[in-house]
């Protein structure tokens, strides 16, 4: 089972991001905030104007009075609607814009983490925060947080309503409220991990899917069946227990919370009741005050519904916002490295929960150079290809190119310094310029496919989710990238392993067009590269064990020089 690697944003963290969300779009807040204000005061209007009608009945002109009172209750009631449904719309707005800013910030974080990160994170759990959560941000944003807010300011108005109406009545409706209170503060400590949980668990039982399902082939090569199946049930069974969790937590708080909605009324019935016989209130009074605290039960109806789904997706608001707690880049990294030079210095590296595989690895590959790298399988060339090209970094010593870690540079940065090229290359479901990725002129782009032999990419408007591509044409592709991005350094693992003889002929052809005037580090597969290089490092169980020249290595007689023997039989 991988852990989520990715931090959470804490509380702090969390409100803060929220604090520069409602400033991007400040108006709209004060403008919605100044409407409720006035939907709430505009709702104090008719329980007071139901009471002074109660203390009207028994004075002088009676009926002309309570016309009049009924009248202004009429349009208390008109502007409350109209002023409360103006800031719900305004507040379905203001949501909506807020929810896309969320988004747009979430993908442009999301393609700014450093490789090594990416490399490590669980793939589920970036999904997931871009997905599931993301999602629950919107729909709170867009169906929960306007309502809940016009509660909010209702509220407020009206506990304030009550206390000027009768400081004494106010503090017994206040009193009533605690058992609310202590609820809901029961609830909230226990709410914010359990809603983690379950998201956390959410995304380990989507990266254990997503795992199986593109394993499938290897799975049923090597018949892991029953471990998948086991892999499977226990993300399901820590979902499961992570949902029952939130749900007794549920089942505690609503039916207690529901159940403490009477008592301000009851009190303040009561205890006003004591006062009017006193004569110290009127009747009206009393009335009011009740009413007040009755209305109480719409707004905290809502708010305690939604405070379920306001848990949840602050926890999911946490997870998004995490991703700005990734380590940025160190300031010198932002700045472009003094020279080309690559220096690799003490190294050690590890595979996440293994042992060392590359050990005290030491090399300088000066600007122009062309260094192989050669070895058994399993030697660790792939992986020092991997920190040369600063998709991950050493867990000791240094990789650096112009003194800056390679791995620390921003990706704009890092793609014109240092690329590395697999046989791996993603082709997207996109047009054959949308594909290259680098802003460049369209005659540019028609260059860079030009100069690797990409004859068949004439129109850069071709959808290449219709037209795939084969093999040699996505290696064509992917070296054009590497023109466009232009870096002094090329690192070449297997680049042309995979392709058949012929498409392999025509890829060497157009990597040689990409390679020149570049430092080229290849990490060789066939000894005849290494004899073409400036230097060989050859590599034995994680360490460098001789370096120099074909002739020089020849001449000295060691590893190098018997493996050179063995392939020439
Ligand atoms: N993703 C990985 N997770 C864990 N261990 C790995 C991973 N990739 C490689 N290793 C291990 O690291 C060591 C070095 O592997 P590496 O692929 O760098 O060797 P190599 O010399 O490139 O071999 P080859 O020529 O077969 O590609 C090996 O012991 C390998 O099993």
């Amino acid at each position: 089972m991988s852990t989520p690697t990715l931090p959470i944003a804490d509380t702090r963290q969390v409100a803060r991001a929220a604090g520069r969300l409602i400033a991007a779009d400040r108006r709209a807040a004060a403008a919605i905030l100044l409407l409720n204000v006035l939907a709430a005061v505009a709702a104090l209007g008719a329980p007071y104007l139901l009471g002074r009608i109660i203390d009207a009945v028994t004075g002088p002109r009676a009926a002309a009075r309570i016309d009049l009172l009924a009248g202004a209750v009429l349009l208390c009631a008109l502007a409350q609607t109209l002023l409360a449904r103006w800031a719900l719309l305004l507040g379905y707005r203001f949501g909506e814009r807020t929810a896309a800013r969320i988004r747009i910030g979430f993908l442009s974080r999301a393609l700014s983490l450093p490789a090594s990160v990416i490399e490590r994170v669980p793939p589920g759990d970036l999904a997931a925060r871009g997905t599931t959560d993301v999602d629950a941000i919107a729909g709170t944003l867009r169906d929960v947080l306007p309502g809940a807010f016009v509660a909010g300011i209702h509220l407020v108005f009206l506990l304030a309503a009550v206390l000027v109406l009768d400081p004494l009545l106010g503090l017994s409706g206040l009193l009533g409220l605690f058992g609310i209170v202590i609820t809901g503060r029961w609830y909230l400590r226990r709410a914010r991990n359990a809603y983690l949980e379950e998201g956390a668990a959410n995304s380990e039982l989507a990266e254990e899917l997503a795992a199986t399902a593109a394993g499938a082939r290897t799975i049923e090569a090597f018949r892991l069946h029953r471990s998948r199946l086991a892999v499977g049930r226990a993300a399901i069974a820590r979902t499961r227990r992570s949902r029952l969790a939130t749900l007794r937590l549920r089942s505690v708080y609503f039916p207690v919370a529901e159940g403490s909605y009477n008592i301000p009324v009851v009190l303040v019935l009561l205890i006003g009741g004591l006062l009017y016989r006193g004569d110290r209130i009127t009747l009206g009074t009393v009335v009011a005050a009740a009413l007040y605290l009755r209305q109480l039960i719409g707004p905290m109806d809502t708010i305690l519904i939604w405070l379920e789904q306001l848990q949840s997706s602050s926890a999911s608001f946490a997870r998004v916002e995490g991703l700005a707690a990734v380590p940025a880049a160190p300031a010198t990294a932002t700045a472009a490295p003094g020279s080309d030079r690559i220096e690799v210095k003490g190294v050690r590296y590890a595979y996440p929960g293994g042992p060392d595989v590359l050990h005290d690895v030491d090399l300088t590959v000066q600007p122009g150079e062309r260094l192989a790298i050669v070895g058994l399988s399993g030697a660790g060339k792939s992986t020092l290809g991997r920190l040369l090209a600063g998709v991950d970094r050493p867990h000791t010593g240094a990789v650096t190119v112009g003194g800056v870690a390679v791995a620390e540079l921003p990706p704009d940065l890092l793609r014109r310094q240092v690329v590395l090229v697999t046989q791996e290359h993603h082709v997207f479901r996109e047009t054959v310029r949308d594909n290259l990725m680098v802003p460049a002129s369209d005659d540019r782009l028609a260059e860079a496919l030009r100069t690797v032999g990409a004859d068949w990419a004439r129109d850069l408007d071709t959808d290449l989710g219709e037209h795939p591509l084969t093999g040699a044409q996505a290696q064509q592709l992917a070296l054009a990238r590497v023109l466009l991005a232009d870096p002094h350094t090329v690192i070449l693992d297997e680049a042309t392993a995979l392709l058949d003889p012929r498409a392999a002929r025509v890829a060497e052809r157009a990597l040689a067009a990409v390679l020149h005037n570049r430092t080229v580090i290849a990490i060789a597969h066939r000894l005849q590269t290494a004899h073409d290089a400036d230097r060989i490092a050859v590599m034995d169980a994680g360490r460098i064990i001789e370096l120099g020249t074909h002739d020089d290595l020849i001449t000295h007689g060691g590893p190098y020089a018997k493996l050179w023997r063995q392939w020439h039989g």
